[in-house]
């Protein structure tokens, strides 16, 4: 009774544990790449990130942390036995030696190295099951309309047969040490047995050595079994160690830079002969930009698909960094240190706004649990939503289903738009989408920037369409990352018409 308490109290003790740990490793792992560069978050891939954030973690807690303590726990077993029988029988103690020792040693090391590369490949595996499924649904129209959805079931089937094929071997691999193990322990009787009666001829003390032979295997079988299996499933989980450790080098800990409090934005920007190329790319995408833009102007960019528009505001957005020159805001030059308080200044409308599966209130305040009205209602009729948000029944509680599925593409942008000016942004960097835009769409999204112009918020636009530079005070030609004119508005009208 006490006993079983005592077991209970340690079991419970452990869970909590690991449970604890498990939170601990899943916070740190999600730090860790919330923190990456952005563009190595992009070349590591969602699912992977998925995997290392969410399973990794997990199959740690249950495949190493678990292990361990089971492992722990077995020895004491195993050696109370083991030197109880040294002390009242060391011929038996012998025995056990030279048969269950090697079989368990010559087991984990025949085990371990497939064990091992499983996991490996059950690691491969995981995050390519989550794009198939992922990539389905993302592009269920295009999928569907291409007759391709057959082609992804096919593709999520054999990934799922080799995931399932793994997981038996591994689950067979975590039965063998108990088969073997008691093979080993029947060939050791035989052993004893012929021993006896060829070379000694000695049959009465057999059955006593046979009798506690086949005691001390029963005693102690279950736990070498439970040793060996936890060592096999703890070398199947070992790249959960690799993935734990990976990122932790300072080059990727960019997060932990010590962040100034503030930057000032009264004067201008100045884009001084920034040049930059891709990590891992000898070739620049932007070479030697060099311009000025005075606080509360409005700038647009156009240029040939590929020519470094969208590069360049990456780097104003500081998602990279340039190789040379610098970008100056009222003389400071934007570095790790001030990214954090730069970021507050800015704002960002993508071609494809972001929108989470939650009402318009939580989409436009990403979230806030008690926003500003006043802010927000500012940001409605800026964004030229207001008309929009009062048409619908539950207003700004409406949800936009998943990815904004229920909103058109204008009103989408506009969201975009709101949130910048929930924010209070002062710079609004905007990336027009290009011939996605329908006529509609363009007019809704042209109205609110109109809107805007009348503020003091600096604005940079991306361009397709001339059209929607139409507010701008110089207009900057990129080709292959240079700028090679400036433009006003009224001088494209005149070229293109
Ligand atoms: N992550 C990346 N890694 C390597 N090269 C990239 C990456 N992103 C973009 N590029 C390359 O950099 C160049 C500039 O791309 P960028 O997106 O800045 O052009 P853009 O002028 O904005 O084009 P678009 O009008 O089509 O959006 C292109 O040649 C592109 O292939």
């Amino acid at each position: 009774m006490a006993k079983n308490l005592f077991i209970s109290w340690i079991n419970y003790k452990q869970v909590r544990f690991t449970a604890k740990v498990a939170l601990k490793i899943i916070d740190s792992q999600y730090v860790k790449y919330i923190g990456l560069p952005f563009w190595k978050f992009q070349e590591i891939g969602t699912f992977e990130v998925v995997n290392e954030v969410l399973t990794v973690p997990n199959a740690y807690l249950n495949g190493i942390i678990r292990q361990v303590f089971v492992v722990l726990s077995e020895i004491i077993i195993v050696l109370i036995v083991v030197l109880g029988i040294l002390f009242y029988q060391p011929m038996l103690f012998v025995i056990l030696a030279v048969t269950l020792v090697p079989a368990t040693v010559i087991t984990y090391k025949v085990l371990r190295n497939r064990a091992q590369q499983l996991g490996h490949e059950r690691d491969l595996q995981a995050p390519k099951a989550y794009g198939i499924v992922s990539d389905t649904f993302a592009g269920y129209v295009e999928l569907k309309l291409a007759h391709k959805l057959q082609l992804f079931r096919q593709r999520i089937n054999t990934n799922q047969a080799l995931m399932q094929s793994l997981d038996a071997k591994a689950y067979v691999y975590g039965l063998l040490p108990v088969r073997i193990i008691e093979m080993v322990s029947i060939l050791a009787v035989i052993t004893i047995i012929l021993y006896a009666l060829l070379i000694t001829g000695d049959t009465a003390s057999l059955v006593t050595i046979v009798g506690l032979f086949a005691a001390a295997a029963y005693k102690l079988m279950p736990s070498v079994n439970r040793i060996l299996a936890s060592m096999v499933t703890m070398k199947q989980h070992l790249y959960t160690l690799e993935a734990l450790q990976a990122y932790e080098e300072s080059q990727w800990q960019e997060h932990k830079v010590k962040q100034v409090p503030a930057i000032s934005f009264h004067h201008q920007v100045e884009f001084n002969n920034l040049s930059f190329a891709f990590p891992g790319s000898d070739t620049p995408v932007l070479r030697g930009v060099s311009f000025t833009v005075r606080k509360g102007e409005k700038i647009g960019f156009i240029g040939s698909s590929g020519s470094g528009k969208t590069t360049l505001m990456n780097l104003l957005l500081r998602f990279y960094s340039q190789q040379t020159g610098e970008i100056l805001v009222d003389g400071v030059p934007l570095q790790l240190e001030n990214t954090e308080a730069w970021h507050r200044l800015v704002g960002y409308v993508k071609q494809d706004t972001f929108l989470m599966q939650a009402s318009l209130q939580d989409n436009i305040t990403l979230g806030e649990t008690n926003p500003d009205p006043q802010r927000l209602q500012y940001a409605l009729e800026q964004a030229s939503l207001a008309d929009f948000v009062s048409s619908l029944p539950e207003g700004l509680n409406t949800v936009s289903g998943e990815r904004g599925a229920r909103l058109s593409g204008g009103q989408r942008q506009r969201i975009g738009i709101a949130r910048a000016l929930y924010k209070q942004t002062q710079i609004l960097v905007m990336d027009e989408a290009t011939s996605a835009l329908d006529t509609q769409t363009e007019r809704e999204v042209s109205e609110a920037i109109n809107k805007l112009s009348a503020t003091d918020i600096t604005i940079f636009i991306i361009a397709h369409r001339i059209t929607t530079l139409r507010q701008c005070d110089r207009i900057y030609e990129l080709k292959d990352g240079r700028i090679v004119a400036v433009h006003t508005y009224d001088e494209l009208i005149a070229r293109h018409v």
